[in-house]
């Protein structure tokens, strides 16, 4: 009995010895989650150095008992369980789970716990926030959607973007959270929706909203009757302009000859003034026919051909062996460079060309010392220009393609030889009427009064022939005895034929002048055509003079 007394001794003593264990095991245990879980305000405290050696060992394989318990390291558990009873039994095996888990996993498990239900609070205050905005926004809405009377849709609109504005930026402000309530959502309720998922549902439920509102139907409704109004509106346009549309009345005037349809049959009494017009266009046809019928002398066509009168092709020139990029190229021996110049023959045109007097009246003449050479025409034939020509001296006289240009009497000495006379012009010109007419005035006066006027080049340009005002100078100078020379200008603006027309019809105009010198002149200051045969004609009147 003894023995038997002594070993339920030992055994019992063994059993308090388990159950103490099991108890100091737990509570070690609880402390050690709580101390890692949570300090009460949710943060997770750092593990102490003896927790951290107790984790490594555990991952070694070993169990926090083993290593904490200070004697029985190698006693096996099941033995102690096998004896004990089946309530004590189960929470030992609880006691036993919980010390299997390690101590990793323990604090991971915590964490997740901890974090889903920050998280999960955080959620529900996100949610909180939206839904206030959401109902706030949906106040707003429905404000401007009553404002919106006018029906543009225009307020609509703004309200709606503020709306997905506001909804965007709370998401926007909480959007990291949300990920992570995406992440633990634990439960696996799928009450945690995606954000984009929740945002899409809130879009549509707006959606929704706007399109139960009436005034947004209405205002849809009325730009279509506003666009079906304008349609018909167009339409109708088009079809009130139809029945407006006047039949046009032709109304038949009996003096009104613009319609050739109404001629017929309408007998017109022409006034006396409309027959000489219509007699006036006759003549001029028949002046057209006439001046192509004219057959020029063969004197007239071997000069023109000779002197290269006429409007030619560079080519030609090129062809000729005039060197075209000379000014009045013509005035120049063929084959020859600018440097082989063709010296004027004539050595009264050698002469420098000097400026000396300008008269605006008679009383300024300058007293005649030389012999006068006077050039008259109408204003821009080119009186200036052939002045240049003659004698190659390009430049002094100034010369403009604006008639008028020149206004006094301006004497040139060519040496001791000639006395050379730039005319003012006659006829159109930018000046006033009574300018002009002080400038006919006064060549009238210069050409049937002058003394040591020995001839007048009357120059005509060959476009337009003879003018009235040429023929009254002509009359002129025939009363008062002046010699005077026709000098066609500006050949090389016309056919070649045509220009022997012209010389052709002016000489016979002028068979029965007196004054009038012959031949007929005809050059071009541009090609210089006909420069030399005039050089050679005026230089004459230089031969006479005394040295
Ligand atoms: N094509 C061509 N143009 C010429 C010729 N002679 C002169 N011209 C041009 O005709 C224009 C008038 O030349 P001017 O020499 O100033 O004429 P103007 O008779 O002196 O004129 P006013 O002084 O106004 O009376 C200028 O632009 C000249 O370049 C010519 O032979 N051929
Ligand atoms: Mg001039």
């Amino acid at each position: 009995m003894s023995g038997e007394s002594n070993l339920r001794y030992r055994l019992n003593k063994r059993l308090k010895l388990a159950s103490r264990r099991s108890k100091n095991s737990k509570d070690e245990n609880k402390k050690f989650e709580s101390t890692l879980s949570n300090d009460g305000k949710g943060k997770l405290k750092p593990m102490s150095f003896d927790r951290k050696t107790k984790r490594i060992y555990a991952e070694h394989g070993g169990t926090n008992e083993e290593v904490t318990s200070s004697g029985n390291a190698k006693a096996p558990n099941r033995k102690i369980s096998f004896k004990k009873g089946q309530n004590q039994v189960k929470d030992d095996v609880k006691a036993q789970t919980n010390k299997k888990k390690s101590p990793r996993s323990i604090w991971v498990s915590s964490k997740i716990e901890n974090s889903t239900t920050e998280t999960k609070q955080s959620y529900r205050k996100l949610k909180d926030a939206a839904e206030r905005a959401r109902a706030s926004n949906r106040t707003n809405a429905k404000e401007v959607d009553e404002m919106d009377v006018g029906g543009t849709g225009l307020l609509k609109k703004r309200s709606k973007g503020k709306l997905k504005d506001t909804v965007d930026s709370a998401w926007a402000s909480n959007r990291t959270k949300t990920k992570g309530i995406d992440e633990f959502d634990v439960g696996g309720t799928g009450s945690l929706k995606k954000p984009s998922k929740i945002k899409s549902d809130k879009m549509k439920r707006l959606d929704q909203c706007q399109e139960k509102s009436p005034y947004v139907s209405i205002s849809k409704s009325a730009k279509k009757n506003v666009r079906g109004r304008r349609a018909l509106d167009d339409d109708s346009e088009v079809l009130d302009d139809q029945p407006k549309r006047k039949k046009r009345v032709i109304r038949i005037d009996r003096h009104d000859t613009s319609n050739k349809r109404l001629d017929d049959g309408i007998v017109i009494n022409k006034s006396a003034k409309e027959k000489e017009k219509d007699l006036e266009k006759k003549n001029e046809m028949s002046r057209n026919a006439q001046f192509r019928a004219i057959q020029p002398s063969p004197s007239i066509l071997t000069y023109v051909e000779d002197n290269l009168l006429g409007r030619r092709r560079l080519i030609e020139l090129r062809r000729a062996g005039y060197n075209i990029e000379l000014s009045a190229p013509l005035d120049n021996i063929p084959f020859s460079t600018s440097s082989e110049r063709e010296r004027i023959e004539d050595s009264a045109f050698r002469n420098k060309l000097t400026f000396f007097a300008a008269a605006k009246s008679s009383s300024s003449f300058p007293p005649p010392e030389l012999p006068e050479i006077a050039f008259a025409g109408r204003s821009n034939v080119g009186k200036s220009s052939l002045l240049n020509a003659l004698t190659r001296q390009w430049g002094i006289v100034r010369t403009s393609d604006k008639p008028g240009l020149t206004q006094t009497i301006n004497f040139f000495n060519l040496g001791s030889k000639l006395c050379l006379v730039d005319l003012p012009g006659y006829g159109f010109a930018y000046a006033k009427e009574e300018v002009k007419d002080a400038w006919e005035e006064l060549v009238k006066e210069y050409v049937s009064t002058r003394v040591g006027l020995k001839r007048v080049c009357l120059l005509i340009d060959t476009k337009w022939g003879m003018k009235p005002r040429d023929h009254e100078l002509i009359n002129l100078m025939e009363r008062s005895q002046t010699k005077y020379q026709i000098v066609l200008t500006k050949t090389d603006m016309i056919f070649p034929i045509d220009v022997a027309r012209h010389a052709m019809q002016i000489e016979e105009s002028l068979k029965a002048n007196k004054s009038v010198v012959q031949p007929l002149m005809m050059v071009s200051s541009k090609s210089g055509a006909g420069i030399r045969s005039l050089r050679t004609v005026l230089s004459k009147i230089a031969r006479f003079v005394k040295p």
